[in-house]
């Protein structure tokens, strides 16, 4: 076992084993938490509450997480001088499975995001991102049970790579005479300058886990997201790697929709459809016709947009879970930030975290106490004992705290 020197260790408690894919969760699991920035704390008090009271119900004191807290962000940084302690991913690659709140990352300087780096640094090479309706809460638009969606966001390349330099460094200008030179392409003088790597490597492992998602889910479809007709080498390459890694992985198990005509329109029962649409496109299509779209798979940047216009159409950023996963590791957390606005007040819906525990005990499969949560969720909601920004949008609702939103989830649990 590594040695803390900040995170103390529980004192009972196994480790989640993992190889080649497999991995073995015992009944008594030590699992690393990070609290988050801004409303985390808040979120975190009523999540964890929900977890254990699940967990205890389903399993009668038999199994049982031991939470190890690990920090980062402003609380590791008050603490230790660091935003983020190399033994916080030392933990998460030890005990395999963890869970965080929001991260703080600053608007034009400062720190780079903490959040991208612990997937870079871990590996965590999907963010997997489920959206759908909770019957009762109210939305923007006038169907929202037809959104069932889950967002297969490449969670490493693209633009998140961080190679970027200010306008007016000598940076910039070395890179800009070295691509004028090397090159013929013209910068104009003073710009600031970023890269977009994107990999078939990449591109593939995430298309392959989407499909595989959707094969082993029996979902209908894998959309390809890019804006492929302008950045044709990076987002178009996406696209032309999925279709390629379709044909060399899964044969019949995948049929482009290009291919469906010659195979009478429809595909196999068995089979899943492999599209592409682009990025713009998507967005009018996730709005007008939601139910034609079902897994999809798309670079970083155009992942991140999406999550969230795809978590407004059904209510909001507060009941928006996701999960970052990797061959060896994984660390669940919700779509939105910090939300600095309602921090330390009770107020924020905890939902979204609470909904990535959901995510995080079916990858345990402890699926028992997932449902419970679940089940506990849609009664608090059918009761319109809801956080602020969900009794905003329904008529009657009882506004209740971030703990008593958590304290009905837990009444809920039958
Ligand atoms: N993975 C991570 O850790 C992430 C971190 N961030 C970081 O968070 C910080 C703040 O980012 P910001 O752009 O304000 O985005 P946020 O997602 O934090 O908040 C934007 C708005 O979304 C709504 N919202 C967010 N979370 C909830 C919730 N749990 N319940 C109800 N409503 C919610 C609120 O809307 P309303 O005002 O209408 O009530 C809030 O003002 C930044 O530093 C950013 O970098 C951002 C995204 C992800
Ligand atoms: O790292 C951040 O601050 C933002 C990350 C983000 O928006 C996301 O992962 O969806
Ligand atoms: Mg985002």
């Amino acid at each position: 076992m590594a040695t803390y020197k900040y995170a103390r260790v529980p004192a009972k408690g196994e480790r989640i084993e993992a190889s080649g894919g497999d991995f073995r969760v015992p009944d008594q699991p030590i699992i690393p938490f990070i609290e988050g920035d801004g409303t985390g704390p808040d979120i975190w008090r009523a999540s964890v509450r929900v977890f254990d009271a699940a967990v205890e119900r389903a399993y009668g004191g038999k199994r049982k997480i031991h939470w190890m807290e690990i920090l980062a962000g402003e609380k590791a940084f008050n603490a230790t001088g660091e935003w983020m302690p190399a033994e916080s991913l030392e933990a998460v690659r030890e005990f395999k499975v963890a869970i965080k709140g929001p991260l703080t990352t600053p608007v034009g300087g400062g720190i780079r995001s903490l959040n991208v780096a612990l997937r870079q640094e871990l590996d965590l090479y999907a963010c997997v991102r489920p959206v759908r309706y909770f019957q009762g809460v109210g939305a923007p638009v006038k169907e929202p049970q037809k959104v069932d969606m889950v967002i297969f966001r490449e969670n490493i390349e693209d633009v998140y790579s961080g190679i970027e330099f200010r306008a007016g460094t000598a940076e910039a200008e070395k890179l800009r005479q070295f691509i004028e030179k090397e090159f013929g392409k013209k910068i104009r003088p003073e710009s600031a300058i970023g890269i977009k790597p994107m990999s078939a490597f990449g591109s593939k492992r995430l298309i392959e886990m989407a499909i595989k998602y959707a094969l082993k889910t029996h979902r209908p479809s894998v959309t390809m997201m890019h804006k492929g007709n302008i950045m044709k080498f990076t987002e178009g390459g996406f696209r032309d790697w999925g279709y390629e890694l379709a044909k060399e992985k899964f044969g019949e198990h995948v049929v482009a929709e290009a291919d469906l005509a010659a195979a009478g329109g429809k595909a196999r029962a068995d089979a899943v459809v492999l599209k592409d649409r682009i990025a713009d496109s998507m967005f009018q299509q996730i709005l007008l016709r939601p139910d034609e779209y079902s897994v999809v798979a798309t670079p970083n940047l155009n992942g991140d947009y999406i999550s969230d216009a795809l978590a407004a159409e059904v209510g909001g950023l507060g009941i928006a879970p996701g999960g970052n996963l990797g061959d060896e590791a994984a660390v669940f957390e919700a779509t939105h930030g910090t939300a600095p606005k309602y921090a330390g007040l009770d107020k924020i819906n905890p939902g979204s975290v609470i909904l990535s525990g959901v995510m995080m005990l079916e990858h345990m499969g402890w699926n028992e106490a997932a449902k419970l949560i679940v089940t506990g969720l849609e009664k608090a909601i059918a009761a319109k004992t809801v956080t602020y920004d969900l009794a905003r949008q329904m008529q009657g609702a009882t506004e209740v705290s971030t703990s008593g939103f958590g304290d009905a989830i837990i009444k809920g649990m039958a």
